[in-house]
């Protein structure tokens, strides 16, 4: 099924840019989180009791995303979710600008991507990203990790309007009909892989975590012995192993259904 109306101006340049500039977000977004302790209390489960959700067993980080989202939910242009349910199979009616404008609501799916992007942010990211003690700051701690979980979602669910770029290709439309008629996801995984777009992207953004890590003195000097605001390699680790790994997992289911009626 094709979420898109067909009016919309696609083209893969165009979205790859929105992806480099979403490279700043997440960047900068974990630089604010980094400021803080890892505060091991916010990511325990059923640890705290919350008034109006006394059945809820999940961790302050859980419930903090999930108040979240309703308000966000609140705030949409369009109808409320239950009417226009915003899975992350279906694309906005017009798609490329509110998916810019509202953060991607992070929501339990088919391929459970934001599922995905939870584990591997409080398993993996986290523990790197802070100093391993407790500051206390709970509350500021957890509205980064929201900061942070919904650019990584929204980046990573940005793989559906890449897929939908790439099939409208021509050159390669027919291959892409073949290899989803035939179920074969490892076949469309290959087909929409661009490893040289995959080098520069985490080269540039080795870069990128380098410069943004560092402070500006007043006359304008990096300060590039200080100690940086951002561990660089977990950065590069983050997209190399996890990012554009699930990136592809959304073209990839994305393309599964685009022949559905
Ligand atoms: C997003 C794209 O599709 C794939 C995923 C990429 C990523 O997640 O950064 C980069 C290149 C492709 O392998 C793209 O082609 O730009």
């Amino acid at each position: 099924m094709n979420y898109l109306s067909g009016t919309e101006d696609i083209s893969l340049g165009k979205l790859r840019d929105t992806l480099i500039r979403l490279e700043d977000t997440i960047i900068f977004a974990l630089i604010e989180r980094a400021q803080f302790s890892y505060n091991e209390p916010v990511y325990k489960a059923g640890l705290y009791k919350y008034k109006g959700c006394e059945d809820f067993e999940g961790s302050f980080l859980e419930y903090f995303l999930q108040e979240s989202e309703k308000l966000h939910a609140k705030v949409r242009r369009y109808q409320s979710p239950d009417e226009y349910p915003f899975t992350e199979r279906h694309l906005l009616p017009d798609p490329i600008i509110p998916a810019i404008e509202y953060p991607q609501i992070l929501k339990p799916n088919d391929i459970n991507i934001n599922a995905k992007i939870m584990e591997f942010y409080v398993k993996h990211i986290i523990p790197s990203l802070c100093a391993m003690d407790d500051d206390q700051n709970y509350g500021s701690a957890a509205t980064r990790d929201v900061t942070c979980l919904q650019a990584l979602s929204q980046r990573i669910h940005y793989g559906k309007f890449v897929a939908e770029a790439k099939f409208r290709d021509p050159k390669d439309q027919p291959k892409y009909i073949e290899y989803i008629k035939a179920r074969d996801s490892k076949a469309i995984e290959e087909l929409l892989t661009n490893k040289k777009v995959e080098e520069d992207l985490l080269k540039r953004l080795k870069r990128k975590a380098l410069i943004y890590g560092q402070d500006i003195t007043e006359a304008g000097d990096f300060t590039l012995d200080a100690n940086l605001k951002i561990n660089v390699d977990l950065v590069v680790e983050l997209y190399e192993k996890w990012v554009i790994p699930l990136t592809k997992e959304v073209e990839v289911a994305y393309l599964l259904e685009r022949l559905d009626n």
